[in-house]
């Protein structure tokens, strides 16, 4: 396949400008983050400005260099943190704390390490009061599509890196969320498995229909996986700018050799690298 022909990176926010108000499931706006210090430290501008809107269905890569903001935009995201300034909305409502239609995958799996893999997954649906019959079918399905059938009855610690993230994302998806926010997922493993999860994440998150926003400093991951890149700014974070991905999906390994693909990673790393250096 050689999409190189038809593509251009657009301008940031182009991607958007057409969408009805209705498809907008996400809506950003101007949100800025300082956390206060402790002691004689100064305080930290984590977030300044970043406006975002992101459409049902949409698989956004957050790209950025360490500390720039990423954790802290996709905690607020999550109703973990409150922004200091600007609001986030999801379909119209102000987020201001947790809730099941968004769920977290943590790099450090954040498994129970007492449950096993399909008491993990069916943890969220048990705190619902969802009766034992329905969630034990429920998560069986969600075991099967990460790949773990055969593992429900093993504990965390019986399991490699790339087993528990892939029981960690179950139990994410067992609540059923509209949007999945994931945090450098794939940071702890080693490249092989980061790779096939890259996959796995791709082929989950179009079967699943999620929108999903994914952080991450690795430029190729981001560009592999997204419908949309989301460059940050080093410290305090920005948005800096877009890259529309236009390679079809279902995503496949072969596309990472694309011509496409191939020089959008190497533009952006070209591009990106001086300041990334700046900021170490
Ligand atoms: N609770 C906190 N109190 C004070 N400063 C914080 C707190 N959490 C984050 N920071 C600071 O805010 C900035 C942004 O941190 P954040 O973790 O959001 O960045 P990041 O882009 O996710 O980084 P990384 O890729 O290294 O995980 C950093 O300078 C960090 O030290």
């Amino acid at each position: 396949m050689n999409t190189s022909t038809a593509l251009k990176i657009p301008a940031s926010g182009d991607s958007v400008a057409q969408t009805s108000a209705s498809d907008i499931q996400i809506d950003i706006s101007h949100v800025g983050k300082v956390y206060q210090s402790q002691g004689t430290d100064a305080p930290v501008t984590a977030l300044d400005g970043v406006s975002l809107r992101i459409r049902r269905g949409e698989f956004i890569s957050l790209l950025g260099p360490s500390g720039c903001g990423k954790s802290t935009l996709l905690n607020i995201v999550a109703g973990f943190q409150s922004a200091t300034s600007g609001q986030i909305l999801q379909n119209g409502r102000k987020i201001t704390k947790p809730d099941p239609s968004r769920t977290v995958v943590f790099q450090d799996y954040a498994l129970f390490g007492w449950m096993t893999v399909q008491q993990n997954v069916e943890f969220g649906l048990k705190a619902k009061g969802m009766p034992k019959a329905q969630r034990a079918e429920i998560a069986r399905s969600l075991i099967a599509m990460v790949q773990l059938s055969g593992f429900e009855d093993k504990f965390p610690h019986q399991m490699s890196g790339g087993m528990k993230q892939r029981a960690a994302i179950a139990r994410a998806l067992a609540p059923d969320p509209d949007i999945l926010l994931m945090d450098e997922p794939f940071g702890a493993l080693d490249a092989q498995t980061r790779v096939l999860l890259q996959e796995e994440i791709a082929r989950i998150s179009s079967e699943a229909k999620k929108t999903v926003i994914f952080v991450t400093h690795g430029i190729d991951e981001a560009v592999f996986l997204a419908d949309r890149v989301v460059v940050m700014s080093p410290r305090p974070g920005r948005v800096r700018n877009e890259v529309l991905v236009p390679l079809p999906r279902p995503r496949t390994a072969d596309m990472r050799s694309d011509p496409w693909f191939v020089s959008t990673v190497k533009d952006l790393w070209e591009t990106l690298k001086p300041e990334w250096q700046k900021g170490e």
